[in-house]
């Protein structure tokens, strides 16, 4: 199966997150706020663009079946994914608005036009490749972070919810997705979606580090 040696690649980059001082405090629950709001505003947006993919994903969809895997990828993000920012929102004093109209930094900015211009430019199988780190590593992530789980985190509805059934139901959809898609493909297109699947997880790593340092872009803006 395709995403057998994809966990083999990719597992190295993954547990390096575990060790990253934002993934590290918000397993702890001693993550700063500010680093915190920062991270919640920047994912709305990027969980906007994310959900583009999918769209784009159940448009390029070559059977009825792969549509609706698509579509429910894409209700997932909006309403149950997305939901979980907006009750953190909340309880920080943000408002909707406020959220969506958060203006992407160069990183978020960078990874979500990569993961379109797959998507838009490739197959179904280039959709998936695009979101698949996105959706299992936060998952890998929130696993882990539920094996340490901390009397009083804060955080504590951000691993629930990454670590729990709906999410990982989530997940495995995208990873079947994945195995269907490639099923019989010839090795030059699997190392072409292997270079994406291992590109997006370079990008996730970068989006922790923007929001452990509160990165926008690199100059003030006029
Ligand atoms: C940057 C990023 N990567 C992944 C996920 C999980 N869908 C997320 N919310 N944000």
């Amino acid at each position: 199966m395709f995403t057998e040696r994809i966990w083999k690649r990719v597992e190295p980059i993954w547990s390096s997150y575990l060790e990253h001082p934002f993934v590290k405090g918000l397993g702890d629950g001693s993550l700063d706020e500010e680093k915190f709001k920062h991270w919640l505003k920047q994912d709305y947006v990027y969980l906007i663009e994310y959900a583009k993919l999918m769209a784009i994903g159940s448009s390029k969809a070559r059977d009825l079946k792969t549509m609706g895997m698509f579509s429910e990828l894409l209700h997932g993000t909006l309403f149950m994914e997305m939901d979980l920012h907006r009750k953190f929102a909340l309880e920080f004093g943000i408002s909707e608005e406020t959220l969506e109209a958060t203006d992407a930094a160069a990183v978020n900015t960078a990874y979500t036009s990569y993961m379109l211009n797959h998507a838009q430019r490739g197959g179904p199988e280039h959709v998936v490749a695009a979101l698949l780190a996105c959706a299992w590593s936060y998952n890998y992530i929130g696993k882990s972070l539920a094996e340490q789980s901390v009397e009083g985190n804060r955080y504590a509805q951000w691993i629930e919810m990454y670590s729990g059934d709906d999410f990982t139901e989530l997940t495995n959809s995208a990873i079947e997705l994945m195995d269907q898609l490639t099923a019989g493909k010839p090795e030059r297109e699997l190392a072409e979606l292997e270079e994406i699947i291992v590109k997006t997880s370079y990008y996730e790593y970068m989006f922790w580090e923007m929001c452990e340092t509160l990165e926008e872009w690199p100059v003030a803006k006029g």
